[in-house]
């Protein structure tokens, strides 16, 4: 007797649909999955015999096949267990062939018959609506998550002998839905605010611009003088993340599970900050089915290093693919995945091994060598794709007392969401969205300067050493600066402004 259940695998971020075939034949009883599985598939035979056992169905004492269709691609994860049972029920009659039919199931079974949550459940009903399933039917803990996706009944279930009764017309089970406009609504903002930040104006405005155009920043500053603080509060003044935008973020979360199962869909920009002793794998992902790393569960938001240049020469390296290309490809023998990684880096880092040769208050002890050593961790080709680089000095003691008029994140993004709306019109139909990602194409067209501006540039390159790649950073730089100011040309202070903001250069020139 054969039966076919419905499920789906997760192949990167995107979910495929798997076909469980069972098949019951006479003989001696043995259970065996063919199909590429991997080991916790391999190992649901022992959950799915307890689980049907326990759940008071008899288990069929016969030579039991299963197949997992397509049999080209490897199988991983426990999402199986449930499709693999209610195959078994099908094939021994206890459920008919139609009650499973037009249903995806997903889910792991506990041995005694509770149905536990997976990863990736997401993707997988997003799948089982492009497929035109009636429904999914999910784990309990998973069915907000399932739920997000419009146009589909998401059965969530607790037991397998609940699905059972459910598939056979015993009871009912109501489908989940999620009003996706109120996750939005009650987002909570994490009650972070710029106005906290004292002093600082100059790095608070270096922020500003790096969120209007969408640049990477790099701030260079003694121990304590607030980077940290300041790189927490960027994603209170980016602009909210459209739907799309948070479902792509919340694929990548629900495939890694670390999905909030009561917030169902990242509406917030997700922040990112890896300790120094992340491995390479760790960061841009890996393993032996790959999966997404830091720089995809920034995807949408801001990935943040502290002391840059204490992390690994190799994975300092590897970021440069996915600051170039905003996705990472990750091959291994068996397969090569393809994560989204569009994030904005918020790098900070002393500037000397002891932290303190720009504060007036303290004496720096490093000499010029370990000066020019310590920085230079940091290679050309990476700081080339950090468009800012910003000094955050130590407070004066004068700054530390709270500033009534001090700006909010709320009015800073308000400036922030025009810029980005000049850019939205600026780029329509193309396959870019800010001015970071400019190409030099497009900075030839819309960087143009004129000839005074032009002049300044020029003496600025000469008189202040800057190496020629800082030429197009600073012009991509002054077309954000125009941008927040809504001026359509760039101008001499667009200009004079955005060369402050390619200190490293000169430094690099001036150990
Ligand atoms: N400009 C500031 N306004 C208000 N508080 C500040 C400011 N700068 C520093 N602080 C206080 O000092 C603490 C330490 O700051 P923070 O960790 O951001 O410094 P840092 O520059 O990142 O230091 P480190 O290099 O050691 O990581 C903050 O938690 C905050 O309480």
């Amino acid at each position: 007797m054969l039966a076919r259940v419905l499920s789906s695998a997760v192949i990167g971020i995107d979910a495929y649909l798997v076909e469980v075939e069972v098949d019951i034949a006479q003989g001696l009883p043995t259970f065996t999955t063919v199909g590429l599985p991997e080991a916790a598939v391999k190992e649901s035979r022992e959950r799915v015999k307890s689980a049907i056992s326990n759940s008071g169905y008899t288990f069929p004492a016969d030579r039991i096949t299963v197949n997992l269709a397509p049999a080209n691609i490897k199988k991983e994860g426990t999402g199986f267990d449930l499709p693999i049972a209610l195959g078994i029920l099908g094939a021994t009659g206890i459920l008919p062939e139609k009650a499973i039919s037009g249903y995806l199931f997903l889910g792991e079974l506990s041995l005694d018959g509770r149905v536990k949550p997976v990863n990736g459940s997401l993707p997988m009903a997003i799948a089982a609506q492009k497929a035109g399933y009636r429904g999914i039917v999910v784990p309990a803990d998973n069915g907000n998550e399932a739920s997000v996706v419009s146009g589909l009944c998401v059965y969530p279930v607790r037991t397998l002998s609940q699905v059972v009764d459910f598939l056979r017309g015993f009871c009912s089970i109501l489908p989940q839905k999620t009003d996706v406009k109120t996750l939005f609504e009650t987002e909570d903002r994490s009650g972070t605010d710029f106005s906290e930040v004292l002093g600082q104006e100059h790095a608070k405005r270096a922020l500003e611009i790096a969120a209007a155009g969408g640049h990477n920043v790099l701030m260079v500053g003694p121990p304590g003088s607030g980077k940290t603080m300041l790189a927490r509060r960027i994603s209170t003044i980016l602009p909210p993340m459209s739907f799309e935008e948070a479902i792509e973020t919340t694929k990548i979360f629900s495939v890694v599970g670390l999905l909030n199962r009561k917030q169902p869909l990242v509406t917030r920009r997700p922040f990112r900050g890896p300790h120094h002793t992340v491995s390479d794998a760790g960061l841009i992902g890996g393993g032996h089915i790959p999966r997404p790393g830091e720089v995809s569960l920034a995807h949408n938001g801001v990935l943040f290093l502290d002391e840059l240049p204490e992390y690994k020469k190799n994975v300092l390296e590897v970021l440069r693919q996915p600051l170039e290309d905003l996705q990472v490809t990750i091959s291994r023998a068996a397969t090569s995945l393809t994560y989204p990684s569009s994030f904005m880096l918020i790098a900070a880092m002393n500037p000397c091994p002891c932290g303190y040769f720009t504060d007036p208050r303290h004496a720096c002890r490093c000499t010029a060598h370990q000066i020019h050593r310590y920085r230079s961790k940091i290679s050309g080709p990476l700081l080339d794709r950090i468009d800012l680089h910003v000094e955050v000095p130590a407070v004066p003691q004068k700054d530390l007392m709270a500033d009534p008029n001090a700006e909010t994140s709320a009015e800073i993004r308000q400036r922030v969401m025009a810029a980005r709306q000049i850019q939205n019109r600026r780029f329509k139909r193309t396959r870019i969205y800010s001015n970071a990602q400019m190409a030099s194409r497009h900075i030839r067209s819309h960087c143009r300067i004129d000839d005074d501006a032009g002049s300044v540039l020029e003496s600025a390159i000469d008189s202040l050493g800057l190496s020629a790649r800082a030429y197009n950073r600073i012009l991509k730089i002054s077309r954000t600066i125009a941008d927040l100011e809504g001026a359509a040309d760039i101008q001499v202070h667009h200009v004079t402004e955005a060369i402050q903001y390619r200190s490293l250069d000169r430094a690099q020139h001036q150990p």
